[in-house]
């Protein structure tokens, strides 16, 4: 007779940071690990991650809006990610590694552009409930990577590497606000967040993002060896 299988338990980690942390330098490596360890895994990002979330992106970073409208297109693409994407993953048992989610919403347009965080915390409520299994319970990644680095060290290393969008192209005080937004948001669910230090090479900050998550379980301590 044969013993059912219990299904693994999706997993929903976050990859957060100022442009030019190296976030998405490092997905890749985590990917390969929980590949290694016998996981699918679904690798999305925000804004977008769906069909009409990506058209909305176009305009996020492309196109001039007030703040109000950036934001409400910011949770919209989120909602259509959720619904599309990131539940029925996480239904399937898989691991979702999404390069930004509401963290940076409250980085970028709350601590960045200073909106209203009160707001902000109203939307975050509304887009995040009423999905899967567990409606009345808000979304949230089981796991945040945030990859603090040192404006200064983001900017010189996105300089000449890619034209810089909306975003990208904001003065250095405005990174200075933003890592101070994702300090506040660790400050207030540390159990949420693992910080790693971004500013080091590749392989001593992939050898801290496979230590947060085996430190939680996810993978094996071995699992490390030969990735970075
Ligand atoms: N630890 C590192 N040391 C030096 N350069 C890095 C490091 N991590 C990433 N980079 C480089 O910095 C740039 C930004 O990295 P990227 O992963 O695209 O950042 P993000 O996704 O956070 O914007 C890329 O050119 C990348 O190759
Ligand atoms: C998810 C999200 C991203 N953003 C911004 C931050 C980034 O500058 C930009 C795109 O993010 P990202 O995918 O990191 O850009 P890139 O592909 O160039 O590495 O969107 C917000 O302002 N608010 C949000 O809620």
């Amino acid at each position: 007779m044969s013993t059912p299988t219990t299904p693994q338990r999706g997993l929903f980690l976050s990859f957060e940071g100022i442009d030019g942390a190296g976030k998405s330098s490092h997905i890749e490596t985590l990917a390969q690990a929980f590949t290694d360890a016998g996981r699918t895994v679904t690798r999305t990002r925000e804004p977008g991650g769906t069909p009409l979330a990506e058209q909305l992106r176009e305009l996020l970073l492309h196109q001039g809006m007030d703040a109000l409208t950036e934001v409400l297109l910011v949770f919209g693409a989120r909602r259509d990610h959720l619904v599309q994407v990131i539940e029925p993953a996480l239904a399937r048992g898989e691991v979702v590694l999404c390069d930004r989610f509401t963290d940076a919403t409250f980085a970028y347009q709350g601590a960045g552009r200073g909106f209203d965080a009160q707001v902000l915390a109203q939307l975050e409520r509304l887009v995040q409930t009423g999905l899967g299994a567990q409606p009345g319970r808000m979304r949230e990644p089981d796991l945040t990577l945030w990859f603090d680095v040192e404006p200064e060290v983001a900017a010189a290393r996105l300089a000449g590497a890619r034209l810089p969008d909306r975003f990208e192209s904001q003065p250095a005080q405005f990174f200075a606000r933003v890592a101070r937004g994702y300090a506040a948001r660790m400050a207030a669910a540390p159990w949420r967040f693992a910080r790693i230090d971004g500013a080091g090479p590749r392989e001593e900050v992939a050898a801290q993002v496979l230590a947060a998550v085996a430190a939680r379980g996810w993978l094996p301590a071995a699992t490390g060896a030969g990735h970075g």
